[in-house]
Order: structure tokens, then sequence, then C-alpha cells
């Protein structure tokens, strides 16, 4: 299995890394959440720019990214504008969805973005095309935040952003029961041994979801979202207390 780099990370090896969301909305708020990561164990930012007031205004999209690039130093930014209908902020139309993640990959300010899978395929592997021809990074994602498809239809659709190549496949997805819970990461695990050749990402929202959020070690999930200022979804939990869970699962793995 290939591991991703991504300055001093290596995801796909290990335990999860911690992926820690900025949803401020303004400049100075998402500053200030990145100034408190200096103290956290933090190994990915992700900068959900739907959440930003000014994200429809390229130029201080560019700013506010400049200004955290340089606030974070070393640590890995992915920059994700997540659409109303995959559970984000605000609703895009494709033509704007597509500039914004042509600009943000061109700027040199962001490790990776996150590209919708649904966006419609051509859109999706130009991303992706254009993300790699800059050395940026791609996390392909889905999201379901009202049920979990099938076994079949989880692996069915992280294959096929492993077959865009992105760097990434995601998945999160809302369990209705127990048993959800337990066909995310029964999907999870068969992707990883299977047929996944990359790192992949999955989980299980809300407070029903948690364990997948601290069990990526063993069934093969590769990263995983804590919160810091606040959560951007469902069943994310403090990245200290998710710290410790997963260096007390990595130890026995
Ligand atoms: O795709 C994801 C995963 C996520 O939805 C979660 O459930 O932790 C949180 C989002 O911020 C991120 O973009």
């Amino acid at each position: 299995m290939k591991t991703i780099q991504i300055r001093n990370i290596t995801i796909g090896e290990g335990r999860p890394k911690i992926c820690v969301p900025v949803v401020g909305q303004t400049e100075e708020d998402i500053l200030r959440e990145a100034a408190g990561f200096a103290s956290l164990p933090v190994d990915v930012v992700e900068w959900r720019a739907d959440w930003f007031q000014d994200v429809f205004d390229t130029e201080k999209v560019l700013h506010t990214a400049k200004a955290l690039r340089s606030a974070l130093g070393e640590l890995p930014l992915l920059f994700t504008f997540r659409t109303a209908k995959e559970g984000g902020e605000k609703e895009i139309s494709a033509e704007a969805y597509r500039k914004l993640n042509l600009a943000l990959a061109a700027s040199g300010f962001v490790d990776l973005i996150d590209v919708e899978l649904f966006s419609g395929d051509e859109l999706v592997k130009e991303l992706i095309r254009e993300a790699h021809s800059h050395g940026v990074k791609v996390i392909a994602s889905n999201h379901d935040f009202h049920k979990t498809p099938s076994k079949e239809e989880l692996i069915h659709r992280l294959r096929l952003m492993q077959d865009f190549d992105a760097d990434l496949p995601k998945i999160a997805v809302m369990p209705t029961c127990r048993q959800d819970v337990l066909t995310l990461l029964s999907a999870t695990l068969e992707m990883a041994e299977t047929y996944a050749d990359r790192p992949i990402i999955t989980m299980s929202m809300s407070g029903t979801g948690v364990i997948s959020r601290l069990t990526g070690e063993f069934f093969g999930s590769a990263l995983t979202f804590g919160a810091a200022a606040k959560a951007s979804a469902p069943g994310q939990i403090p990245v200290s207390e998710l710290e410790t869970v997963l260096s007390v699962i990595h130890k026995s793995c």
C-alpha cells in the first residue's frame, strides 16, 4: 500500500492522522483558530471555506489562504468548499466551484484540495489533473447526511475515487442504527484489504458512529477529523481526547 507524504506527515502508516477543521466566518476568526493549533495534537488542518463570509470573492479567499498558510508553519493545509448538497454551508454553481478550486490549487498556499465525487466526472478529472500539475494532492469525497448506503455501494464509490486518481478517497455517511456503523467499518476493511492501493478515509457520523472515528488503524481508515474550536460535522470529538484513544489503540495494533 502506497503512503501519502504531505510535508512532514505520512498518511497511511502508524496511527491515523488527526485533521482539524477551521470554520471561522472572517479572516480574523480563522487566524485566531489557527493560532490555537500549536498546543494541540494536530497533523493536518482543513480550511472549510464554505463557512468564510467572503468565499465568493476569490481575491479575499487567496488573501486569507496566504495568511493561514503562514500562520500554520509546516502543518499541511487542506482546502475544502463543502457544498450545501453534501452538508456544507453554502450553495455554489459548478463553474464557481471549478474556478475556486483551480485558483487554490495553483496558489501555492494549500497542500491538498477536497473534490466532491458527484461534481460531474469531467470536472472531477480536471480538478485532480490540475491539482497534481501543481504538486497539490486531492481528497475525493462523498457525504450522505441521511443514511448509510450498502457495503457494495460504499466500496463502489471509494473505488471510483481511486480510479479517478484521487490521492485519498473519503466517504462520510450517517448511521440510522448500530448495524449501519458495522456496514461502514466492514466496507472500510474490505476496501483497505482488497482494492485500495492508497490510503482511504471513512467515517460514520454522529454519536452513534463515533467508534468509526477512533478505530481507523484497525479497520483501515488513515485519517480522522477532530474538533478544536468547533466541530464541522456531527460526532467529532475534541482533538486531545481523540489523540489519547488513537494512541491507546496504536499501542495494541
Ligand atoms: O469530509 C469531511 C469529513 C467530515 O464531514 C466529518 O464527518 O468529520 C468533516 C468535514 O469537515 C470534512 O470535510
